[in-house]
């Protein structure tokens, strides 16, 4: 058996190849960094290093990888697959569609048995983008025998993988912990599980759960701690008062959670508690730079801050303490991010109102936008006393 896994980053060979692997697929990474995609085809293997005490390394064997900047090489990859996976980055997936459109159609040329395409990103809806990339390159005709062999379920994956500085560039040391939940309700009856995936019916509980708490409190924990000058989520993490505004990020989101999808809230308290001790991980290094990134996106109306800010009020609240990290989210300035900078031109050329109504696209006067707009008032403040 075959996987094609796209991004041969972070989480691809820290969590997705390594369970693609354990599971008895042969990994065919798909990369455009040449470093991994020549070290990958030389050497056929890597290490993943758990961080915790006991530092187990485990080998992932078995792998290559094809340059993911020849469509024809992709086509050809994708043609022989059996399973697609991807974790390149939600914006990346348009890039990677011709590829796969190419693919497809030599698959349904061949008469070739159905095929899972998998995107574990961080968004909501992952992989029904992908599908509509993908078929943004096909025919109407091509797309009806897609929609025979080919299906798109979402998923949801966590598990924290920080920039690695090893020497050897395929070396990737992951926290203990993963969840991947995969939604079985529209794969092919009678498909392979991959050990290790948690197969639900409806995934929307899953992905707003881990979206809007692990990263609502990440995002949260980089943009509050980029404030007051933390250059790691580990540092931000040892400081009280901020983890005490996490924590009330955490509660509005948790309330619209729990409301919305009928959790315990006992089970979603102790829920929160664990990401908070995963944040600390003492034996991970996770840069601010990271966890901050792409701070555009990070805005986006379905994305983990305005996403469940908008839900806090159609119930009602008033999500305050998500409003201060949208506001402090306007304050991540790093130019070497494209996002952060195309932040900071608009916040300098039209003023901060202005920006969150561009990147949020909601109207200037909506109250989720009064509210930010309060809070960057008052952190301006703050920073000039
Ligand atoms: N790192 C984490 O903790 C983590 C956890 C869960 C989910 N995610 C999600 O996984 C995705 C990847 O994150 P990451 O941290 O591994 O990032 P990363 O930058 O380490 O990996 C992304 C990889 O995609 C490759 N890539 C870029 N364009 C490509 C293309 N056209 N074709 C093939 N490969 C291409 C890059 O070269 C890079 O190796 C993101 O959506 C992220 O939100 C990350
Ligand atoms: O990958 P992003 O940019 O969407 O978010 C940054 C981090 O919050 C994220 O990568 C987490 O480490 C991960 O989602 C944990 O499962």
């Amino acid at each position: 058996m075959k996987a094609l896994h796209f991004g041969a980053g972070n989480i691809g060979r820290g969590f997705i190849g390594l369970l693609l692997s354990r599971a008895g697929y042969e990994v065919v990474f798909s990369d455009v960094n040449k470093t991994l995609v020549d070290a990958l085809r030389e050497r056929g293997e890597y290490t993943v290093t758990l961080a915790d005490d006991k530092q187990e390394r485990i080998r992932v064997a078995g792998v290559t990888a094809i340059d993911g900047t020849d469509l024809a090489a992709v086509a050809s990859a994708v043609a022989e697959a059996d399973l697609v996976t991807t974790a390149v980055g939600v914006n990346i997936l348009k890039h990677i569609a011709p590829g796969l459109a190419r693919g497809i159609e030599r698959r349904i040329a061949a008469g070739a048995g159905p095929l899972h395409l998998i995107a574990c990103e961080n968004a909501i809806g992952g992989s029904a983008q992908l599908k509509a990339h993908v078929y943004g390159h096909l025919d109407e005709e091509t797309r009806r025998g897609a929609d025979a062999v080919c299906a798109f379920p979402n998923a949801a994956v966590d598990r924290i993988v920080p920039i690695q500085h090893n020497e050897d560039p395929l070396a990737v040391t992951v926290e203990p912990f993963y969840e991947w939940a995969v939604d079985a309700s529209v794969m092919f009856p009678d498909f392979k599980r991959i050990e290790g995936v948690h197969y639900v019916n409806d995934l929307t509980p899953y992905i707003e759960r881990k979206l809007f708490t692990v990263n609502t409190g990440h995002a949260s924990a980089a943009y509050l701690g980029n404030l007051k000058g933390y250059e790691t989520i580990q540092q931000a993490m040892a400081d009280d008062a901020l983890v005490g505004e996490v924590r009330a990020v955490l509660d509005e989101t948790g309330a619209v959670i729990v409301r919305k999808h009928g959790f315990d809230p006992e089970a979603h308290r102790h829920y929160i508690d664990t990401i908070l001790g995963r944040f600390r991980n003492p034996n991970l290094t996770d840069e601010i730079a990271r966890v901050g990134r792409s701070p555009i996106r990070k805005l986006s109306p379905n994305d983990r801050l305005v996403g469940p800010a908008l839900l806090a009020l159609e119930q009602g609240n008033e999500p305050d303490a998500l409003a201060k990290v949208m506001a402090a989210a306007l304050r991540f300035d790093y130019p070497d991010d494209p996002e952060s900078a195309e932040l900071q031109r608009s916040l300098a050329d039209r003023g901060a109102g202005a920006t969150l109504a561009k990147y949020t696209t909601l109207p200037p006067e909506h109250p989720l936008l009064l509210l930010a707009l309060k809070q960057f008032e008052a952190l301006a403040a703050e920073l000039q006393s």
